[in-house]
């Protein structure tokens, strides 16, 4: 290897003296990184000097999501990469790229391979899956539709699975998209299943402990029986609607008061008019508080539910969100039933805080799962509305100390179901979620059904580019220290070294910090920073590079490396050179999880 290096830069050729690469700006280094440079100047191109396992260089670099891949031509230099990451990159540099990331609902209005590829090319980074809603063979093909699109078009969108979970939901209105509820009107809500058509103002609901009274359930393996068949335990409540209750619709959207019980029916008034849509989730208010025996029964991962997971699991999505989550526990049985599985362990549980359980033991749950969801959709059906703010703060707070991602979701755009531009409030609403630095906002409705999916998610994407850009010319870095969060030495290595990176990268006004990770720690421990630049985080499987998809500021990019960190960086500098991604003279902080060192560098 030749210790003499020569960088040719379009302008000038830059002789470096021998031991030294890239003349790092300052290293700082537990262990130090091998000086002896093998940098050379043919290694910089990728077209004309393969690095060592070029061999697999067609599949070395798979560049950030939400672009399509360039193929043919690109291919040549070994290089699958975005057009409209690399287009970005190129018109407005490092510091544009969004760090907050966006997650889809797909539904009716979205499922299709063109629209699925449209929200990709939007700038969409996870795809949602709701399992209260369709068959699992429509599911499937979603999984499979975005498979494909990552597939062959190089995206990295991952798969988020969010069970049904228990809790009372309304049917499905027997295939009609909604129903008007008009104040004044008695409906009836029933446990009764339809043979034919609905009838009218009947509305089925979806368990059968409803209106009897009686709820037969057992606690161990959720079986909804009065004796459980597989573990011959069981547990009965006794819980009912009392005439007098308030029965709300997806939390107030719809109100009616509980006038009178016939058996498996309960007869209501409207109170409040409103739309009714399929699977709404019901709530019951008795003297200004809800009802919460009910739901305290139900178990928070049903039958179904397990069914779901296992066919989650089979279909290898890569996270599971699990809603109305009430403790630690049922997380971590979770936890021990994926890790048991072939492909389980790969699969990410987001704990959804819908529940007053779940602010109770917000702490032990957050730190038992691998992120949460403010579903305030759900919350604000539990808690009263004006509270829900202030859960949102806490909850994106927690998830910060304890570095899980945090997502905001619910009624971010709510209007844009039917509108195509948001209301300001909307829009204040999805700056405020930008500007607490949530790692992911979320479309429910706004995609799932709506008018205008690809609208709402550009209305994501430029307001939390602006008030990300804003945030960044006001300067405004951290200034809440954060909690140390790890008991391992080696685990507070990485910590502080990513701490130290972090702001160094901020007082440097470096362009970028450069992680490379194996299974995503480290890129996350840099991603609970919030440096002011990009994180471009290479790792060197495909899964992770989806999670990592999930998590604030981060580009995640696959790429075959090795435990030596300077071959690494040249391979890396000169593939994303030769893409034209970085250029010579960019000021790069890079960190690992293999060599516990900071490097800072210029691009040579
Ligand atoms: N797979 C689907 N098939 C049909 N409609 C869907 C689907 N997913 C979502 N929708 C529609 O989008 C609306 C809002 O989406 P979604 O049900 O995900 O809301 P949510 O409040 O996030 O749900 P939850 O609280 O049940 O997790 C639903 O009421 C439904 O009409
Ligand atoms: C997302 C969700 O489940 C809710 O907001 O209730
Ligand atoms: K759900
Ligand atoms: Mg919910």
């Amino acid at each position: 290897m030749s210790h003499s290096i020569q960088f040719s830069t379009p302008s000038r050729t830059l002789h470096l003296p021998p031991t030294r690469l890239h003349p790092p700006l300052s290293s700082f280094s537990f262990r130090q990184f091998p000086l002896t440079s093998t940098f050379k100047h043919t290694s910089l191109r990728a077209s004309s000097s393969p690095s060592p396992d070029s061999s697999s260089s067609s599949s070395l670099l798979h560049s950030p999501n939400g672009t399509p891949a360039v193929k043919s031509e690109e291919r040549s230099s070994g290089i699958d990469v975005d057009t409209v990451t690399e287009a970005e990159l190129k018109e407005n540099g490092f510091r544009s790229t969004r760090r907050t990331k966006l997650i889809c609902t797909i539904g009716p209005a979205t499922c299709g391979f063109e629209q699925l590829e449209a929200l990709a090319e939007g700038g969409m980074n996870v795809a949602r899956l709701n399992m209260c809603h369709g068959t699992r063979d429509w599911h499937r093909d979603v999984i499979r539709s975005v498979r494909r699109l990552n597939e062959e078009k190089g995206f990295a969108v991952a798969i988020m699975m969010d069970t049904e979970g228990s809790e009372i939901h309304m049917g499905d209105l027997g295939g009609e998209a909604s129903a008007k509820a008009e104040d004044g009107e008695v409906w009836t809500f029933t446990v009764r299943a339809f043979d034919a058509s609905r009838p009218e103002r009947t509305i089925s609901v979806s368990y059968d402990g409803f209106a009897e009274g009686i709820l037969c359930f057992c606690c161990f393996c959720n079986y909804q029986v009065d004796v459980c068949m597989r573990c011959g335990y069981h547990f009965l409540c006794d819980v009912d609607v009392r005439v007098g209750d308030e029965l709300l619709v997806d939390g107030g959207m719809v109100r009616f008061d509980v006038i009178e019980k016939i058996g498996p029916d309960v007869k209501c008034l409207c109170t409040d008019p409103g739309l009714l849509l399929p699977r709404a989730n019901l709530t019951f208010w008795r003297d200004g508080s809800l009802v919460r025996e009910r739901n305290a029964m139900l178990p928070t991962i049903s039958s179904k539910d397990w069914l779901d997971i296992d066919f989650g699991i089979a279909e290898g999505v890569d996270f599971i969100a699990v809603s109305f989550v009430k403790s630690a526990e049922v997380i971590n049985h979770l936890k021990s039933y994926l890790a048991a599985r072939p492909g389980g362990g790969d699969i990410g549980v987001i704990a959804k805080i819908e529940s007053i359980d779940s602010l109770t033991n917000l702490e032990e749950i957050i730190l038992a799962s691998d992120g949460a969801m403010v579903a305030r959709g759900d919350l604000g059906a539990q808690i009263p509305l004006e509270q829900v703010p202030a859960a949102q703060q806490r909850i994106v707070k927690v998830c910060r100390e304890l570095n899980k991602p945090v997502i905001v979701a619910s009624q971010l755009l709510e209007s844009m179901i039917e509108y195509p531009t948001p209301t300001r409030a909307e829009v204040a609403d999805v700056s405020e979620a930008v500007r607490q630095r949530s790692d992911a906002l979320m479309l429910s409705g706004e995609s799932a059904m709506g008018q205008f999916p690809d609208k709402a998610l550009t209305v994501l994407r430029s307001v939390s580019l602006r008030i990300e850009r804003w945030w960044r010319e006001e300067k405004r870095y951290e200034a809440t220290p954060l909690q140390a969060i790890s008991s391992a030495s080696s685990d507070k290595i990485s910590e502080e070294i990513c701490n130290s990176a972090s702001k160094m990268a901020n007082n440097l006004g470096v362009d970028a910090v450069f992680v490379y990770t194996k299974n995503g720690h480290m890129a996350s421990l840099v991603s609970r920073c919030r440096p002011d630049c990009p994180i471009f985080a290479f790792t060197n499987t495909t899964s992770v590079r989806r999670r990592l998809n999930l998590q604030w500021g981060l580009i995640p990019f696959r790429l075959s490396f090795s435990e030596d960190m300077e071959s690494n960086l040249n391979k890396t500098f000169s593939l994303l050179k030769s893409r034209g991604m970085i250029k010579s003279g960019d000021l790069v902080i890079a960190v690992s999880d293999m060599l516990q060192s900071i490097q800072v560098m210029n691009v040579p």
